[in-house]
């Protein structure tokens, strides 16, 4: 339940009593990971969090309990410096008394796990302050005192010149940082580049229609375009998906589809056959873009159109669209249906936005400093592989998580099959996408 946010509480309630949902421990573990992915990636002030608030929205403020299984969950998964940083927040909450210790969860408790955290992070002898510090205020605790023993134990081995190291967060890999970067909106682009972005109509097949184009990047082509489907037209598409909503999957490196940490969303899967509006959707991405989305039992020009719903917290990571290897090594099924078998890999990517997301939830590209922002009613598009069918790594891009509200996109792959005279090879391999 969130405070001041109705809209996700309209969601859930749906999903709830659509699917009979009970939440299983995998999906309170999946929370934990969540909100402390939140906190990361959005620099969120941890002891408004702790409190309840993420910006201007109250929610229910979280309990000793609630944090301790927090820096449980990411500990497990290798965390150490998140738990750490977690439960230092737990016990300031105490000392303020913002939180009321809970049950058997005392200063004494959080102190004892903080210092068994410090040490799994390679720090003991800064568990041994900690535990030390304790010790005067309590000095007949003889758990803290047997706890002091056991680690001093095994820090003799250590030489005193050597207990030196502080504590230090983990090092991000530069694409994760520039992810989290550009989900923040910190993206930063040379004012050159940037003044050579422009808004303009665009023409379509038919002379009446044009197409309201934002591009965002050249080299290649990231474009946004607005108004591209209708209030009604959305509200076809979520609910027809909402009965069909399934964990997404994404592609193992055999080629079949496998769960993944790395992408938390629902997805659903309508074809252009299943009603006349999820067909229009496919001819308006024909009429802008000039490619064939055209569907049939064998070798179709794309796949049906995936819906995506992402809840608080719900992302994609960094990843590229096309199969690439897979389909060069000749494991071109990967599970496809016969309709999508010989359609070779996925030359485009159209991305319908179906609402807008209170707060994160940008769909970004990593290498280019791009964001593009999710505006209901509007769509992205990009081309995955360059003129001369190399794969274009310049395309690799992410979903940020959702901070506030829940994200709806429904995607439509193009693939190669039936683009050989609508996409033409350029003069050398690098050349841009011109008006099509
Ligand atoms: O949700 C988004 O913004 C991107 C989705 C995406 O990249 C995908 O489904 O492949
Ligand atoms: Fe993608």
């Amino acid at each position: 339940m969130i405070h001041g946010c109705p809209d996700y509480n309209i969601s859930m309630d749906i999903i709830t009593n659509k699917n009979q949902f009970h939440a299983g421990e995998d999906d309170v573990k999946g929370a934990a990971v969540a909100l402390v992915r939140l906190w990361h990636t959005y620099t969120l002030d941890i002891d408004k969090l702790i409190k309840g608030q993420i910006l201007d929205t109250k929610t229910d403020q979280l309990t000793p309990f609630d944090i301790l299984y927090i820096a449980g969950v990411v500990e497990e998964k290798g965390q150490t410096y998140d738990a750490i940083v977690w439960l230092h927040a737990l016990l300031k909450a105490i000392e303020e008394r913002y939180i009321e210790e809970e049950g058997d969860i005392k200063e004494v408790t959080i102190v004892r796990r903080l210092a068994a955290a410090y040490s799994s992070h390679g720090v003991p002898w800064e568990s041994v302050k900690l535990l030390e510090e304790y010790l005067r205020k309590d000095p007949t605790h003889k758990g803290v005192a047997r706890d002091i023993a056991y680690i001093n134990s095994k820090l003799r081995s250590i030489p005193e010149d050597q207990r030196t190291q502080l504590l230090q967060p983990p090092s991000l890999d530069d694409q994760k940082r520039v992810y989290e970067a550009l989900c923040r909106g910190e993206g930063k682009r040379s004012q050159s580049v940037l003044s050579s972005l422009k808004c303009f109509s665009r023409q379509t097949k038919i002379p009446i229609y044009r197409a309201k184009e934002e591009v965002l990047n050249y080299a290649p082509r990231v474009s946004l375009f607005y108004e591209v489907i209708s209030d009604s037209e959305i509200k076809y598409l979520k609910e027809a998906a909402m009965n069909l909503l399934a964990r997404s999957y994404i592609m193992g490196d055999d080629g079949k589809g496998a769960l993944a940490d790395m992408r938390v969303s629902q997805t659903a899967w309508l074809p252009e056959s299943s009603h006349p509006i999820v067909d229009r959707l496919g001819r308006r991405i024909e009429l802008i873009t000039g490619l064939s989305t055209r569907q049939y039992p064998h070798a179709s020009h794309s796949e049906d159109f995936q819906i995506l719903n992402y809840g608080i917290g719900g992302m994609y990571e960094p990843h590229p669209d096309w199969f690439g290897t897979l389909l060069a090594n000749g494991a071109y099924r990967y599970g496809d249906p016969p309709s999508l078998r010989a359609s070779g890999d996925r030359l485009a990517t159209w991305l319908y936005y179906l609402e807008d997301v209170k707060k994160g939830g940008a769909t970004v590209f990593v290498n280019l400093n791009v964001t593009v922002p999710v505006v209901k009613g509007a769509a992205a598009f990009w081309y995955n592989l360059k003129r001369n069918g190399e794969l274009d790594e310049n395309t690799w891009h992410a979903g940020c998580p959702v901070l506030l509200g829940s994200k709806w996109v429904s995607n439509k792959w193009i693939r190669e099959t039936g683009q050989f005279f609508r996409r033409l090879c350029g003069k050398n391999p690098d050349s841009l996408d011109g008006p099509l």
